[in-house]
């Protein structure tokens, strides 16, 4: 018999893309990609950004193409972890640590994913954001410096990819029971098509140590670049601070938590004296915009510092 009332089929929601996240056979980077087509890729060695386009394919960052991706160096390029100091071994604290010291040289353990929730508006490409997240502890050191054999520390490193936005930033805990020092820098190497059109606004008429020059200097107008260029700023996070190419705008940055800004471009001689530094005129296609804090943090035993910064490709 019929039946009058045949209870209708339910109706089958239409599959929302979601972000794609994909581990390499050998381990050794980490993919994602939104559906609308923008990617980020990490490196585990040094928890490295290597790469990160629009939704067109445009590449954000700079890596050389002699950079060593196989663990026997830091990256010449992406966005290598300074940590837990900035420059050359100088003082006690820093004491047999290597420049820059040893996150961007350590093979970081990745942790997982998240993302946002799907939008259920209609004609919604999915998912708007995926987080990526990475860990170093003391236990994962190789060769522990002498001076850090006494401290025990735990970092989660965020990346989290976003439909015109990337955010990297830093939980970095003292699990230990003496107080560490620590400074650390998210070591930028931004694409760009010619150094000679490029300027960093935000950082006029604030005083900076030159460490070409040496001494405190600061200058009018945005900065531009025709020789050297090696800068260290402690302006305040709060501040905004933009990367332009022939007057328009590329990147721009928010930072949390991130006093200092380093800017860096090595030009032509300086270049030639770094070996993983190619092709000859890589100079011209990028300029360090590194945001951190180069000014030395106490973490006391227990306490979790954080900071990180948000760019946006224009
Ligand atoms: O050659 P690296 O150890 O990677 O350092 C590259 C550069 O990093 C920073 O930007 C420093 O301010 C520069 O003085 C240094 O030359």
């Amino acid at each position: 018999m019929e039946r009058s009332k045949k209870p209708s089929a339910i109706p089958v929601s239409p599959t929302i893309p979601t972000p794609q996240v994909s581990i390499s056979d050998d381990n050794s980077r980490v993919t994602a990609s939104l559906p609308t087509g923008e990617s980020v890729e990490v490196l585990l060695f040094g928890a490295t950004v290597l790469s990160w386009k629009t939704a067109k394919g445009k590449e954000n960052l700079f890596v050389s193409s002699k950079a060593h991706l196989d663990g026997s160096k830091a990256v010449r390029g992406g966005i290598p972890l300074v940590f837990p100091n900035f420059g050359p071994s100088s003082n006690k604290a820093t004491e047999g640590l290597p420049q820059h010291g040893f996150a961007r040289t350590t093979k970081w353990e990745y942790l997982g994913k998240s993302s946002s929730e799907s939008s259920t508006l209609p004609n919604s490409s999915g998912d708007s954001s995926v987080k990526l997240d990475f860990g170093l502890s003391n236990t994962m050191l190789d060769k522990i410096p002498s001076e850090w054999k006494n401290y025990q520390f735990g970092i989660t490193y965020s990346v989290t990819l976003g439909r015109d936005d990337l955010e990297t930033s830093l939980a970095i805990r003292n699990t230990g029971e003496k107080d560490f020092e620590f400074q650390t820098l998210l070591h930028s190497y931004w694409a760009v098509d010619n150094i000679s059109d490029v300027s960093v606004s935000g950082l006029e008429k604030i005083s900076f140590a030159d460490k070409v020059g040496g001494g405190k200097e600061e200058e009018s107008g945005a900065i531009t670049v025709s020789s050297e260029v090696d800068r260290v700023y402690h302006v305040d996070p709060s501040q905004g601070i933009a990367i332009s190419e022939k007057d328009k705008p590329r990147f721009d940055f928010t930072r949390d938590m991130l006093p200092d800004v380093v800017v860096w471009n090595p030009w032509i001689e300086k270049s030639r004296t770094m070996s993983d530094l190619a092709p000859e005129d890589a100079y011209k296609r990028f300029i360090c915009v590194e945001t951190g804090s180069v000014n030395w943090n106490t973490l006391e035993a227990g306490d979790t510092w954080e900071g990180g910064q948000r760019i946006k490709a224009l």
